[in-house]
């Protein structure tokens, strides 16, 4: 379907020649053809006004919503609204959304596990466009019903670019690559937040983040299941958070199994969000509620028959990096309760 849109950006070439196929949407969701899009989404509650909305409190990575910026804001009801992004970034991302949501090749099984369900777009106040609604994006929660999560968000694949970005963009992108572990591991750690006993929260800064070499990484995905304050590691959640059934090593290695088999996206840029929750996880079993997700679609291209090698080479370097760390802990037996 093709969407008329007057005074919008002149789509590049470029993001035409990504999506012959399978990014049948094209066309800016504004306020000016918003109302048409919306309608092919029912919106599940009503729309929020400026005083129910909030900067999500567990947002690890990305842009942040505040008096200056557009970011990603919650209203407690158990949807995340990610306002379109600038350019055609955030009609690209919708345009994903849209494919993947009905696409009949992909399973419903990978769809519902490891995707948040798309509710369409929402046009929503913002605290910086004061009196001009912003088009959003209607997702899931991915945490909603934890209590104190506990997130990571790792960037996957050693490239963060699809192949047709223009070259600022890609000498931007591969400054980063190489100056993080992307282009070393295949993977980065954007943003992490772990919940001590007690509540506390250990949450590095990008900066530190950026900065960290194998060794860090090692150190931050041990962090993340330990259940000590401040910069300790002791691993005490390792079994139950990453080992186990429905445990986070599980999960990576049934995406992988998708990986390995579907051609129909390449994931450039997008994340692995990782959670649980640090007041239901015990040291001894299953339980935390962990979850495995993907996130953040603005650069995804069409795969046109080939694997993504690119995501599948950074998840696969991602799930030694966990089994490793299930191998090295001893998983405790249950005691009664
Ligand atoms: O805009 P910037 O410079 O803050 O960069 C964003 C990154 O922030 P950083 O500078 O690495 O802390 C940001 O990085 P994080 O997700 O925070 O690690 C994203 O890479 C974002 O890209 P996109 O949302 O995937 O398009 C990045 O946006 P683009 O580089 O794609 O514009
Ligand atoms: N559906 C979601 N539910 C809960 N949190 C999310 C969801 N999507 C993203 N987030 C949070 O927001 C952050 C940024 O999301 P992302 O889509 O990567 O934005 P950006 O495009 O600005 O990088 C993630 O690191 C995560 O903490």
């Amino acid at each position: 379907m093709t969407l008329q849109s007057r005074g919008r950006k002149q789509q590049t070439p470029s993001m035409i020649s990504r999506f012959p196929d399978l990014f049948k949407f094209r066309g800016v969701v504004s306020p000016r053809n918003h109302r048409f899009f919306h309608h092919r989404h029912p919106p599940p509650t009503p729309t929020p006004t400026m005083s129910d909305l909030r900067p999500p409190e567990h947002q690890v990575a990305g842009h942040r919503a505040s008096a200056s910026k557009l970011g990603p804001v919650v209203d407690g009801s158990g949807l995340f609204y990610k306002p379109l992004q600038a350019g055609d970034r955030g009609e690209h991302e919708v345009a994903f959304y849209e494919a993947f949501s009905t696409h009949p090749a992909v399973p419903p099984r990978i769809r519902d596990t490891f995707f948040p369900r798309f509710h369409g777009t929402r046009l929503l106040p913002t605290e910086a466009r004061p009196g001009e609604p912003h088009p959003h994006l209607v997702l899931d929660d991915l945490l909603a019903g934890l209590e104190a999560p506990s997130v990571a968000d790792i960037k996957i694949g050693a490239i963060t670019w699809p192949p047709s970005s223009p070259e600022p963009y890609v000498a931007k992108c591969l400054a980063k690559d190489r100056g993080t572990t992307s282009v070393l591991l295949g993977f980065r750690v954007s943003g992490v937040r772990v919940v001590a006993p007690g509540g506390a929260v250990w949450s590095p800064e990008r900066p530190e983040l950026k900065a960290l070499d194998t060794a860090g990484v090692r150190r931050v995905l041990r962090r993340y299941v330990s259940s000590v304050s401040g910069e300790g590691v002791d691993c005490a959640l390792a079994a139950a958070v990453y080992g186990g059934e429905g445990g986070v090593l599980s999960q990576l290695l049934e995406l992988k199994a998708w990986f390995e088999e579907q051609t129909l996206f390449h994931f450039y840029s997008a994340s692995i969000l990782l959670g649980y929750d640090a007041n239901a996880v015990s040291s001894t079993g299953v339980g935390g509620g962990v979850r495995v997700k993907l996130v953040d679609f603005a650069h995804v291209a069409e795969g046109d028959g080939v694997i993504d090698h690119n995501f599948l080479g950074g998840l696969c370097s991602l799930i030694k990096f966990i089994s490793d760390i299930v191998s090295e802990t001893p998983e405790k037996p249950a005691t009664g309760p």
